[in-house]
């Protein structure tokens, strides 16, 4: 089994993820996409609540025939949220898969600050894609789409529905949750 990790703070979740796993799981030649929510994320992000952001990616994994599920390995950890200690322990809980880990090319300068990277490439392959407006060497594929959970959430405040940025059933579930502003059930 080949599995793909896309970690992320999915604050919330946007058709960029969408795209970026869709992209993966269709090229890169794995037979699923896990969804790796942020639990503590290690720089600090303040996030909406974690069971929220699991239920607006599973309403995005829905969007897919199976193929894309929602890990909660994260809180299952609980720790430092750093990705090499989530790899790890996932390495060693499933021996029989083999792991690769989608990062965007945006995250490429954050990557000094990440623990042990290197440790990282050993443990998995590394898909770096290329996210539009982030051009670097090495990445993976076409652009993708130009879409950020920031872009989302500065729409939300606005008082905007971000409803081309964002699954109408990932929407739904931000407003049963009430979160970003948003009220009530439609
Ligand atoms: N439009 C996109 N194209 C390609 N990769 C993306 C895209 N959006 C997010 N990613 C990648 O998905 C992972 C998780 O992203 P994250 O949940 O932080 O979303 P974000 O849109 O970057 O959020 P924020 O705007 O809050 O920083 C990262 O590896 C990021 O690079
Ligand atoms: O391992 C680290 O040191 C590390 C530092 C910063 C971020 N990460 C992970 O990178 C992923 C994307 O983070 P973000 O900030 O773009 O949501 C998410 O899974 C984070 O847990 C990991």
């Amino acid at each position: 089994m080949k599995v793909a990790l896309l970690g992320g703070s999915f604050n919330p979740p946007h058709v960029g993820h969408l795209m970026a796993a869709s992209y993966v799981h269709a090229t890169q030649g794995v037979d699923a996409v896990w969804l790796m929510p942020t639990f503590h994320h290690p720089f600090g992000k303040q996030l909406e609540p974690f069971d929220a952001r699991v239920r607006m990616c599973e309403a995005l994994c829905r969007e897919t025939s199976g193929w894309l599920q929602t890990s909660l390995v994260e809180r299952e950890l609980g720790g430092g949220g750093r990705t090499v200690d989530t790899l790890a322990y996932l390495v060693e809980r499933h021996p029989d898969t083999r792991f690769s880990l989608i990062i965007g090319s945006d995250i490429l300068r954050d990557l000094p600050q990440w623990k042990d990277f290197d440790r990282i490439q050993r443990m998995a392959h590394v898909i770096v894609l290329y996210r539009a407006g982030y051009p670097a060497p090495d990445t993976v594929g076409p652009p993708l789409a130009e879409v950020s959970s920031t872009q989302v959430r500065d729409q939300l405040a606005r008082g905007l529905e971000p409803s081309e940025l964002v699954p109408s059933a990932v929407l739904q579930v931000a407003r049963e949750e009430g979160l970003y502003g948003l009220r009530g059930p439609r």
